[in-house]
């Protein structure tokens, strides 16, 4: 099993919660040069805030992903590429894991499983509201992460592990050594990253970075550096 995000370096995360900065378009976003975009966020999220985004994003020639946080943030589109649904393994509340799946699979008669997919998260900034949603369980050393991140390919076959560190820049140490672990997912990390450099260091180590609030604080010509540290790594 393997998908289209084995060859991203970069994925814009967009919060349908937050706004653009005045002025840039989401014509500006896709001219970041990012690989995906993911349309979502932890805190009040709605399906009319989704759509809102993705009807704003679809004219626009770069892959869209649906990365819901709630079976009820769901939408369908003609313009999304599919879903990335997180399944959170450090959480301290099995929702997380596997019940809010369980939900969706169970109210949703017309689910595309074809196009869904699954991001195994280990959530590790203890401050961020994801961290808090899920009572997850951050206090891990580096080897308990990598051994996570072997779990979730060799056992639960996941194609994409996740090193969630929202909000903070992580440690690159962590980084590497779940890199280390992980032979054929593709590794993502996101959080923190505000320039060429951060997007750089954590790309030497992690196959995907993903950059979440830049765009919201600092806006696409930001963004742009940190797609071009990603790609140089
Ligand atoms: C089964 C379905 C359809 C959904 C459940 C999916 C799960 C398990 C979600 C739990 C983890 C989660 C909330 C992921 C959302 C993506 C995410 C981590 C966004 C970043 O969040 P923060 O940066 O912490 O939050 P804000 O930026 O909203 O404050
Ligand atoms: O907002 P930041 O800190 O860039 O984090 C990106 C992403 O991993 C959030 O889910
Ligand atoms: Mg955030």
């Amino acid at each position: 099993m393997t998908g289209p995000w084995a060859s991203w370096d970069h994925v814009l995360k967009v919060d349908p919660d937050k706004e653009l900065l005045d002025g840039e378009t989401f014509e500006d976003v896709a001219a970041t040069g990012t690989d995906a975009l993911e349309i979502g966020g932890t805190m009040d999220m709605t399906s009319e805030k989704m759509q809102r985004v993705v009807d704003a994003c679809a004219a626009h020639d770069v892959p869209i992903y649906q990365e819901p946080s709630n079976p009820g943030v769901v939408i369908e589109h003609d313009a999304l590429d599919g879903y990335l649904v997180p399944t959170v393994l450090n959480a301290g509340d099995p929702f997380w894991i596997t019940g809010a799946h369980k939900e969706w699979a169970r109210i949703d008669d017309d689910l595309d499983w074809a196009n869904t997919h699954t991001e195994a998260y280990i959530v590790l900034n203890p401050e961020a509201s994801v961290a808090t949603y899920t009572e997850a369980d951050c206090d891990l050393s580096a080897e308990e992460v990598a051994s996570y991140a072997g779990v979730a390919e060799r056992m639960f076959g996941q194609d994409i592990v996740y090193l969630e560190y929202s909000g903070t820049y992580g440690d690159p140490e962590v980084v590497a050594a779940a890199a280390e672990e992980v032979e054929d997912a593709t590794l993502f990390y996101g959080g923190g990253i505000g320039d060429y450099e951060s997007a750089r260091g954590m790309a030497e180590h992690a196959d995907t970075v993903v950059v979440g609030d830049l765009l919201h604080d600092e806006g696409v010509d930001a963004v742009a550096e940190t797609v071009r540290g990603a790609k140089e790594a």
